[in-house]
């Protein structure tokens, strides 16, 4: 069964010309007849892409080649400038861990709240909050505002609920990185554990021994287009020839 299938997306961003954006400078361009839109980026490049329940695709490519922000074209995070965007089941984002919480709310209503966003009632939100407290170690702050947690504790709260939920799509974006090596390997093994399940997974990473190993297949993307797809290892493979 088809989860996920990407027509044609683009997506363009902003550009350094537009991000300093002087309103002097563009009425005098104005009115000396100079004015000229800024430029935008293109970020991805007309990808099609179509993923079937139970695979587990791997994302690789350079930095800045544009795979965190495909990851979030597919998570509905960011809108694609032309394209379609079709997701099947519910999708748990590892990205940017904590970007959504509410930092003047308690961790416990963070859970609800977020577990609501994606797609959970509440009844069933309160009846996970202890396990998830229990996995991000911090039962002791329940009733905390999140201001008042470390970062890495915020990034393990999101780790906790989006994995703790079982989401038909799991989105990895580097997420092994979270936290002190104790809580790394915990989250190695929580991952493990999807894979075993045969959950459908997107991951993208730069351990390109991870991806072998872990994916069935994987895309390399170069400046926003798709250059490689097929088997992980053969992906792997070309893009490691090209870098030569
Ligand atoms: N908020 C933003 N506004 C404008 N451009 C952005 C924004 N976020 C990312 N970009 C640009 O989009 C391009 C792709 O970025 P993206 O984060 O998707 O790359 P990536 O492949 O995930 O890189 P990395 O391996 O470094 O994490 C880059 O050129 C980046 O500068």
């Amino acid at each position: 069964m088809e989860l996920i299938r990407l027509d044609r997306v683009s997506l363009l961003r902003r550009t350094q010309e537009e991000y300093s954006y002087d309103l002097k400078k563009t009425i005098l361009s104005f009115l000396e007849g100079k004015y000229r839109k800024p430029a935008k980026k293109v970020v991805l490049d007309r990808i099609d892409l179509v993923v079937e329940a139970g695979e587990k695709v791997g994302i690789i490519g350079a930095n800045g080649s544009g795979k965190s922000t495909l990851l979030k074209v597919i998570c509905g995070i960011l809108q694609p400038t032309s394209g379609t965007v079709r997701v099947r089941g519910q999708i748990a984002p590892l990205i940017e861990l904590g970007a959504g919480f509410d930092p003047e709310m308690s961790v416990m209503n963070n859970i609800i709240f977020y577990g609501v966003l994606l797609g959970f009632s509440k009844a069933e939100m309160l009846q996970r909050t202890p396990a998830i407290l229990e996995f991000a170690e911090l039962q002791d702050y329940a009733l905390m505002p999140v201001k008042a947690l470390s970062s890495g504790m915020v990034a393990r709260l999101g780790f906790a609920i989006a994995t703790e939920v079982h989401p038909d799509i799991l989105i990895l974006d580097e997420v092994l990185s979270v936290g002190d090596e104790s809580f790394k390997n915990k989250c190695k093994r929580r991952i493990d554990k999807f894979w075993e399940a045969n959950a459908t997974v997107l991951v993208v990473s730069h351990d390109l021994g991870f991806i072998q190993q872990s994916c069935d297949r994987a895309i390399w993307l170069k400046k926003g287009e798709i250059q490689f797809s097929g088997s992980a290892e053969d992906a792997v493979k070309t893009y490691l020839s090209s870098l030569v």
